[in-house]
């Protein structure tokens, strides 16, 4: 008779835990991906004049991929600095009047006096290639895009974070006269009740831009993990 202990029964492998669980389970384990990739998302950007929708966007382009601005197309005269086809599509008004015409246009709006419109082609070529569509509207053409896209679309109003921060920075941008400016900022005052069609709400305080890019920055995250995706179909 031996005093020597038996010897440990070695313990099973990883792989041999796998297959003995696969084993009772009756299936096999998937390298499937546990979810499909999300869908592309339409986020709007709104909110009253002066408020700092270009500059988030702008900022926005400049930190995240995979999104695709859309450059709308205006009859309004180009301003200092703009560029043909980055900012906007400058088109003449019988041009305009035709792509309304042919419905080539999610939505159009007459807006101080001059057309602007969201050309349909360009979205979605840009969602057939997997980006994420962001559409920088007013706060009447957000109204139009939300009866138009119910909730298949992400609306964010942006606001400052006083009346007086947004009418000094209008002022200070030196683009409207006297009058354009009263017209502005009159309705301004009225659109802040259109706040609660929108989804999100985004402060966008002086001095803080950052603040509020990555805000949206996390809106469009929110809404990639969400469980059910919206579905857009224009
Ligand atoms: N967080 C911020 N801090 C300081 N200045 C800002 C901030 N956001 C925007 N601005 C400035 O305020 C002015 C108005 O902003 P912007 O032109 O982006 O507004 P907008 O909402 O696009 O206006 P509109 O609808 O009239 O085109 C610009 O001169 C911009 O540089």
């Amino acid at each position: 008779m031996s005093d020597n202990p038996p010897p440990p029964i070695p313990s099973p492998t990883k792989q041999e835990t796998l297959r003995s669980l696969e084993s009772n389970l009756g299936s096999p384990f998937t390298a499937e991906p546990t979810i499909p990739p999300p869908n592309q998302i339409i986020i709007v950007v709104s909110g009253p004049s002066g408020v700092g929708k270009d500059a988030v966007i702008n900022k926005l382009r400049e930190v995240r991929e995979g999104l695709h601005f859309v450059v709308t197309a205006t009859t309004r005269p180009m301003r200092p600095g703009e560029v043909e086809g980055e900012d906007y599509f400058f088109v003449t008004r019988e041009n305009f009047l035709s792509m309304v015409e042919n419905e080539e246009l999610l939505e159009y709006a007459l807006v101080y006096g001059e057309y602007k419109g969201i050309p349909k082609k360009q979205i979605r070529e840009f969602m057939s290639r997997g980006e994420d569509i962001v559409l920088r509207v007013d706060i009447q053409g957000a109204q139009t895009l939300r009866r138009i896209l119910g909730d298949s679309a992400v609306f964010v109003f942006l606001v400052a974070e006083s009346e007086v921060a947004m009418v000094e920075r209008l002022v200070d941008r030196k683009t409207e006269s006297q009058e354009e400016l009263l017209v502005r900022v009159a309705t301004a005052r009225e659109e802040v009740r259109h706040l609660k069609s929108f989804d999100y709400v985004v402060v966008n305080a002086e001095g803080r831009l950052d603040d509020a890019v990555r805000r949206v920055e996390a809106i469009i995250d929110a809404e990639k993990s969400r469980v059910h995706q919206r579905v857009v179909r224009i």
